[in-house]
């Protein structure tokens, strides 16, 4: 079984360790037959993804943050390899769900010698997501997080206390299958595959990543009691039970915004728009755990 990794060099907090050295001493010791390829540029780690299947890899294992999976499970989609990952990032979201081991050593082993099983993935305006996506505050968070300089929980603690503050709700009419219109008011709508955002935020516990739905997190408003509410909820797993969101499940979901609201896939900023599509495509991808 060939295994080939893609390391995003820029991604994780310790620029110091040598990962290449690493992966090579691990995937040795686990006796694999495998490669490292580091990406040069945003987005070349889909294209490297998809060279690696076509090569005949049969996992192709995504060494970074979120936003490296998500470009490794774009790049795998309708091929077969597997996806697998190890961890460097700060969220972790796609690992977390997955239970994945955190560490490299332990999460290289796991790539190595895996089981196969596969997941749903989402779709929102064309963009793929194999976590979560999500309008309003949550996609605002990433995008001002994007431009703060610095990464880490830290920081994004920090970009979404200041934000609060001044982030307003939108009108928005959300169509799910088979239910009735709701007109409401959108401060986060999260579509969830799995169940957290990553960093063991649970946006949806309840979510399945393999039952071809979409879990949908509305929050319409978010004043403080409301917003204490909903970080013990998304901390402990109860958000469902706190008083604080809405939830529906849906395969396809049509939402119409009444201004322009950004939206985010796997926690990067995408864009503004104000009519999103999404849904999702059953068990699209295979994943080495
Ligand atoms: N060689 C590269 N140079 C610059 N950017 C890159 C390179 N390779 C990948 N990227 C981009 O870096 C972005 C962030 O990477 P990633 O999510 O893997 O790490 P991270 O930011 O450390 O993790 P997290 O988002 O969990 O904190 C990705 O969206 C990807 O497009």
């Amino acid at each position: 079984m060939r295994i080939c990794f893609i390391l995003n060099p820029t991604s994780g907090t310790n620029r110091r360790q040598d990962v290449p050295a690493l992966l090579t001493r691990h995937a040795t010791e686990a006796g694999a037959e495998f490669e490292i390829r580091l990406t040069e540029h945003a987005g070349h780690a889909e294209t490297l993804a998809r060279e690696a299947a076509a090569a005949g890899c049969r996992v192709v294992v995504a060494v970074g943050g979120d936003g490296t999976v998500n470009e490794v499970a774009r790049g795998l989609l309708g091929t077969g390899a597997a996806l697998g990952i190890v961890p460097r990032g700060s969220g972790n979201g796609l690992a977390r769900h997955l239970h994945l081991p955190l560490d490299l050593p332990g999460a290289v082993r796991r790539a190595c010698q895996p089981e196969f099983q596969r997941i749903d993935a989402g779709r929102i305006n064309g963009h793929w997501f194999f976590c979560t996506a999500g309008l309003g505050f949550d996609a605002h968070v990433s995008r001002m997080f994007a431009r703060a300089g610095t990464r880490g929980l830290a920081t994004y603690v920090k970009v979404a206390l200041r934000e609060y503050g001044r982030y307003q709700p939108t009108a928005v009419q959300v169509q799910l299958e088979n239910q009735d219109l709701l007109d409401t008011h959108c401060y986060v709508l999260a579509f969830a595959n799995a169940t957290q955002y990553g960093n063991n935020a649970y946006i949806a516990p309840r979510a399945n990543i393999q039952d071809g739905l979409l879990d949908l997190c509305l929050i319409d408003a978010l004043p403080l009691w409301r917003a204490l509410r909903v970080g013990v909820g998304l901390a402990l797993g109860t958000l469902p039970t706190s008083g604080g969101a809405q939830y529906h499940r849906s395969r396809h979901i049509r939402v119409r915004a009444a201004a322009p609201l950004g939206f985010h896939v796997d926690g990067d900023y995408v864009a503004e728009a104000t009519e999103f599509d999404v849904e999702l495509e059953p068990l699209a991808l295979e994943v080495a755990v």
